[in-house]
């Protein structure tokens, strides 16, 4: 498996737990009352402010997944993905690759990052990626601090495990360290990058030394229990995707609701595993709880890039009923839908088109689908009924499009 997750303890669990208990109950009490009709908001403060979606109870204890934005401020801004770390330690490659489908190997032509580089990404939730210049200082009186931080989704730090790694796991514990003290529910996210160019042993050795390290020095600290994760990555391959899979679903609130739903679907269907993509940028939203390896996540993204290379040949932008927002969504009403069935190995895929931004893709095991077509085609519509209970988007809520900003 190229990525892997890793929890600092069990107590951190539960406190993280209860928070999203206390958080949602925040957000019930909120109510409706907050969206005023015609507000321009975005998916993701509706996401985050949606008081009314169930909240199923899931044998899978949650990892840090808060359900709200650590420092959110009642939704007032998109959340942002830092992506910090040393000089050349793959930042703007990630970005890139990542958001805007750069090829790795053009990678190597990117120029080092000179200014903070803030991004806006438009897809099934609305977030900012701000890439930051290896060389900087955030913590230098001359920088706004609560400017940076305040409102962050997660801090993605990135570790080049092909380098010597001692000065950036320095700047990592100070940079945690820091932020303890003022916002001390942010998710930090480690990315330790680049494993591609190492061997199997080396690559593990490398990862555990690195987490010792880090968990050492916070524990010297007295910060046992530091929402801290770490994760293999590297452009070349899947483990990148499913890397910013996990880091996005933290900041799903509906997330337990969605794996209900796929855990149902699976079941009634004898789906082996179900994943719900944002088809854009290949980050799966949701799965269903049974294990996951990156082997299923890999067939299912590729046949996500074959989606997407035929829909820009043969795909027409959804019109909007006002007339004018030709690439907006049009709430979740009945997405133009794609049926196809392939043997690709050993398995049967099943995907369906959700609405513009989401697709569901099933494996199907040695079960082909097309015996029973007609059961999984009114299962899959019933889930994407319970979808626009969980996303009851309107027109209204829609926002305009932006042109993403550097
Ligand atoms: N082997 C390998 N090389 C990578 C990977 N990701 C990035 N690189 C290479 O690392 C080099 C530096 O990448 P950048 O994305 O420019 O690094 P950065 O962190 O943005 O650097 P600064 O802008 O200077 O802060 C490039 O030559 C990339 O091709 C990876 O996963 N594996």
């Amino acid at each position: 498996m190229a990525s892997s997750h890793f929890q600092a303890s069990a107590p951190s669990q539960r406190s993280h737990h209860d928070d999203s208990h206390l958080e949602r109950s925040e957000a019930s009490q909120a109510g409706p009352a907050r969206l005023q009709p015609g507000a321009q908001l975005t998916l993701m403060r509706y996401l985050q402010d949606l008081p009314d979606a169930d909240v199923p109870p899931s044998p899978v204890p949650p990892r840090y997944h808060t359900g709200r934005l650590p420092n959110s401020k009642a939704g007032d801004g998109k959340p942002r993905l830092l992506l910090m770390g040393q000089r050349r330690s793959g930042k703007s490659s990630i970005s890139s690759v990542v958001f805007h489908k750069l090829p790795p190997s053009e990678t190597l032509y990117l120029e080092t990052t000179t200014r903070i580089k803030k991004e806006s990404m438009h897809s099934f939730m609305d977030f900012q990626v701000w890439d930051f210049p290896g060389h900087l200082d955030y913590f230098d009186p001359a920088f706004d601090v609560d400017n940076i931080f305040d409102e962050i989704g997660a801090l993605i730090w990135v570790i080049d495990a092909q380098d010597e790694y001692l000065e950036a796991i320095m700047r990592l514990n100070t940079t945690i360290l820091n932020l303890q003290h003022s916002y001390p529910n942010i998710n930090v996210e480690v990315f330790v990058h680049k494993v591609d160019g190492l061997s199997e042993d080396y690559k593990s050795d490398t990862f555990r030394d690195i987490i010792q390290r880090v968990q050492d020095e916070l524990s010297d600290h007295g910060y046992e229990n530091a929402p801290v994760s770490f994760y293999q990555t590297s452009i070349y391959d899947h483990s990148i995707f499913e890397a910013f899979s996990k880091v996005i679903q933290k900041l799903i609130p509906q997330l337990p609701t969605l794996e209900a739903l796929l855990n149902s679907l699976c079941s009634t269907c004898h789906i082996e595993k179900a994943y719900l993509f944002d088809i854009m940028s290949k980050i799966y939203i949701a799965t269903d709880t049974s294990p996951t390896d990156i082997g299923s996540y890999e067939v299912c993204s590729d046949y996500i890039d074959v989606v997407i290379d035929v829909g820009e040949i043969y795909g027409w932008d959804r019109p909007g009923e006002n007339g004018h927002s030709e690439k907006v969504e049009t709430g979740n009403n009945d997405a133009e839908s794609l049926i196809t069935m392939e043997r690709k190995g050993n398995n049967f895929l099943y995907l369906r088109e959700i609405n513009k931004y989401l697709a569901l893709i099933c494996l199907m095991g040695d079960d082909s689908p097309s015996e029973k077509k007609a059961l999984i085609d009114y299962n899959v519509g019933v889930f994407q009924d319970a979808l626009k209970q969980v996303f009851p988007r309107t027109e209204k809520e829609i926002p305009p499009l932006q042109s993403p900003s550097a």
